[in-house]
């Protein structure tokens, strides 16, 4: 659809865009990304023909674009501009109603039906019907960068070239535009070259992005290929750190901040806990990263209280989420800071230990109700019924836990928790066999951040030893502190 080749160009005697060339199909959306000055909109003044070229070619459905009359240029591609002058004012409808000019003809050219409806669909597209008679100049930013976009799309030209489409945007309005212009490429095959300077936006709409770095393409590539920590470090002097879209396979990126914030330096010891019959809580000055499998708040994030919750054994409930959380603000705790855990044990029960690191202490608490224990291994040959019996795990580190560290924290507890039931000879009543764990057990683990980076957490490292022993040891004890409550010895 849109070849470009060898392009270079730029202003009088500076040459800006040095032997650029890629391929955009039709119905694809590719992203220009790069940072101030690499060139991002000179390029698309190029592929326009707003400026000439050096040398290099751009070509239009296999068609030179200097073979193109200016009219049926404008026919094939519609420019939203970066800046966009208005020498006097219009209003709204006016100002669209101008991306129809390559479609009239002749000398007294009438307004027709399809210019009509052009007008009304963009209006549409761009939700802005309603500012339809209003004098742009009083239109607020985004208003009026909506209303330039809907003048390009009332073009009705197959190729869209777009410079920072969501300038002056809010968040909802940068979804709405940008799904918009996406649903055209999808439905009606329209091909759109975009500058964005928001990465995230650029990689989770655009099919490709290209990098441009000095006038020249760093890399062209889906996103994934595109958006790596190395590559956006490189050309941005930024530090960053990329992360997954929690819905789509195109990465984020998150900026790193090099300002030093007054960091709290207590460490955390087993006197951050409070145990009372109804609540295992455990609470540090400042947010601790964490990652569970909790009922509030799981997954990862930041968070400085932990409360591990005693519910009845025949506890039941439509909405445990709801219902936890509403029994967690009652009780004071915030949900933006609060992880929550539910368990059938006396929570006096719990066993809160801390083991010495060269680096620092981990806490650990464990609370263990076995009567529901299973043999992983087996569960399959057996009907499960929903039972209550659980054990809950946190493992609490001062330092800073790598993203591998976390996941390896998990699997040494895990290990740790199941040598613990062989050696107590917790058995899953079903099979008679071995238990490995219950059928709900959760865990937690959560570290300060601060201090002794820690790259990994397996039983190689100290920390790794430390956990091992660690759970195995509160384990154990919780366990036979449940087996004495049942009178099972
Ligand atoms: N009209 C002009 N005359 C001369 N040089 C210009 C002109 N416009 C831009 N430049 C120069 O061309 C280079 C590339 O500018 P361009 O606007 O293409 O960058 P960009 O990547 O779009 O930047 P930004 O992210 O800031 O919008 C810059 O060094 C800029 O100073």
């Amino acid at each position: 659809m849109l070849k470009i080749e060898g392009l270079s160009g730029g202003y009088d005697n500076k040459l800006i865009i040095k032997n650029v060339s890629f391929f955009v199909a039709k119905g694809e959306m590719l992203g220009i990304l790069g940072p101030n000055g690499s060139g991002k909109s000179t390029l698309l003044k190029v592929i326009s023909g707003i400026l000439n070229m050096e040398s290099g070619n751009v070509l239009i459905e296999g068609k030179p674009l200097k073979s193109y009359s200016s009219k049926d240029l404008a026919k094939k591609m519609a420019v939203l501009p970066q800046l966009h002058s208005h020498a006097f004012s219009h209003t709204v409808r006016d100002t669209i109603a101008l991306g129809r000019y390559p479609h009239q003809s002749g000398l007294f050219s009438s307004w027709s039906i399809e210019d009509e409806a052009a007008v009304v669909e963009a209006m549409k597209l761009t939700a802005i019907e309603r500012y339809e008679s209003q004098m742009l100049d009083l239109l607020s930013g985004g208003e009026q960068q909506r209303v330039f976009v809907a003048q390009a799309l009332a073009q009705q030209a197959p190729i869209l070239l777009l410079d920072e489409p969501t300038n002056h945007l809010d968040i909802a309005h940068q979804k709405q535009l940008l799904d918009t212009i996406k649903t055209q490429a999808i439905e009606k095959g329209i091909t759109i070259v975009s500058v964005f300077h928001d990465i995230n936006l650029a990689s989770l709409y655009c099919d490709r992005l290209l990098l441009m770095d000095q006038g020249e393409i760093k890399v062209i590539g889906a996103p994934h290929e595109v958006v790596t920590k190395d590559q956006i470090e490189t050309v941005y002097e930024a530090r960053i750190s990329t992360n997954p879209h929690p819905e789509r396979p195109k990465p984020q990126i998150t900026i790193l901040s090099d300002v030093n914030e007054k960091n709290n330096d207590k460490l955390i010891t087993t006197e951050n806990f409070q145990v009372t019959g109804e609540l295992v809580v455990f609470q540090a000055e400042t947010q601790l990263k964490t990652w569970s499998s909790a009922v509030t708040n799981a997954g990862s994030g930041w968070y400085r209280t932990f409360v591990n919750r005693r519910v009845d054994a025949n506890y039941a409930c439509d909405n445990v989420h709801e219902e936890m959380l509403e029994f967690l603000v009652n009780r004071g705790f915030s949900e933006a800071d609060t992880v929550g855990m539910m368990t059938a044990v006396n929570t006096t029960d719990a066993v809160i230990k801390e083991y010495k690191t060269p680096f620092g202490n981990v806490v650990i608490m464990v609370t263990a109700g076995v009567g529901n224990a299973v043999d992983v291994s087996r569960t399959h040959e057996v009907e499960m019924l929903p039972a209550i019996g659980t054990i809950n795990t946190w493992i609490i580190v001062n330092g800073e836990l790598s993203d591998e560290a976390f996941i390896q924290s998990v699997i040494t507890a895990t290990e740790a928790k199941t040598k613990a039931l062989a050696f107590e000879q917790v058995k899953d009543p079903r099979t008679g066999t071995i238990a490995t764990g219950t059928s709900t057990d959760s865990i937690l683990v959560a570290a300060t951040q601060r201090g002794v980076h820690i790259p990994y957490a397996g039983p190689i490292t100290e920390i790794g030893k430390k956990i091992g022993l660690g759970v195995y040891e509160c384990t154990v004890e919780a366990i036979q502190i449940y087996k004495k409550a049942k009178g099972w010895d």
